[in-house]
């Protein structure tokens, strides 16, 4: 059995259509795939933070975290949000189970170079398979939330896309990464597949900017290490995931020049 990891961003998670989920449930089923899934929920971490009257701040996509900050990442990301996905995939007749990155040391991580300037973020070190490999042989979907552990077990914020990308190497497993635009955009078109050398071109001229730039980073992180493929895509368009599944045309590609060339 393959393996796809799904990232679900916090712009999209209150908004994807039971019919996501049911997608979700039927690559398990139908196409023998074990789903993954990684989410994020910055949004609604900002939300609370607000509620609690604690500024939000980002250096380079990052949140700057510090102890008050993490405490509520924590029970946002891998509470409300982390169980909001697991109770919409019960529905929807999957065995989902929430994880976060401290569960059983699912991810470790250590400080960031840049911690200085952001506080408790992380940067991934080690993924433990073994766990997952349990849950999945059980036929449970995992749903895991980007907080992780440093090696005293303090939890670390962890940028979701960065997360998904450390349990693709790990499963070496292309990403669907669902977001809230149809995927990587320029002059009001999706930009249908796209390589390294255009991604860093793109960043440059500003045409991809804020929270595209994680993503994109992320996705060359992952195709440089060996993973076939990244795909970016919107999480409300009907069967988004069962078509990129299906090799039909969706969202934005990002491979290697070369594997374009080969195609
Ligand atoms: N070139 C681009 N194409 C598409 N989206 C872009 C681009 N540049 C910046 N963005 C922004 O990136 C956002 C997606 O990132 P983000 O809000 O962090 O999503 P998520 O929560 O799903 O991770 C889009 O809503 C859009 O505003
Ligand atoms: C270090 C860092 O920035 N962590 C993110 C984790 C959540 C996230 O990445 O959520 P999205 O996918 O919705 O953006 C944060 O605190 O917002």
């Amino acid at each position: 059995m393959s393996y796809l990891i799904i990232k679900c961003g916090g712009s999209i998670t209150d908004k994807l259509p039971d019919s996501f989920y049911r997608n979700i449930a039927a690559l398990k089923t139908e196409f023998h795939i074990n789903p993954i899934i990684v989410h994020g929920g910055g949004p609604q971490v900002t939300t609370l933070l607000e509620k609690l009257q604690i500024e939000s701040k980002f250096i380079e996509g990052l949140r700057v975290t510090n102890e008050s900050v993490i405490e509520v990442v924590e029970m946002v990301l891998s509470g409300t949000a982390n169980k909001q996905i697991v109770r919409n995939l019960l529905s929807a007749g999957a065995k989902g189970i929430g994880l976060s990155g401290c569960d059983g040391k699912l991810l470790q991580a250590k400080l960031v170079d840049d911690h200085q300037k952001v506080g408790l973020v992380g940067e991934i070190v080690s993924v433990n398979n073994s766990l997952l490999d349990l849950l999945l042989c059980q036929s449970y979907i995992p749903v895991i939330s980007p907080v992780a552990v440093d090696e005293t077990n303090k939890p670390l914020n962890i940028n979701a896309d960065e997360a998904a990308a450390a349990l693709s190497k790990a499963y070496h497993a292309p990403i669907c990464m669902v977001t809230d635009v149809p995927g990587v955009m320029k002059e009001g078109n999706v930009i249908p597949k796209i390589t390294k050398k255009e991604i860093d071109g793109y960043i440059n001229t500003g045409i991809i900017h804020g929270g595209m730039v994680p993503k994109v980073k992320a996705a060359v992180a992952c195709i440089q290490q060996g993973v076939k493929e990244v795909v970016i895509m919107n999480g409300l368009e009907e069967d988004n995931l069962i078509k990129y599944v299906r090799n039909e045309p969706i969202g934005t590609l990002v491979r290697l020049e070369e594997e374009f060339v080969d195609a």
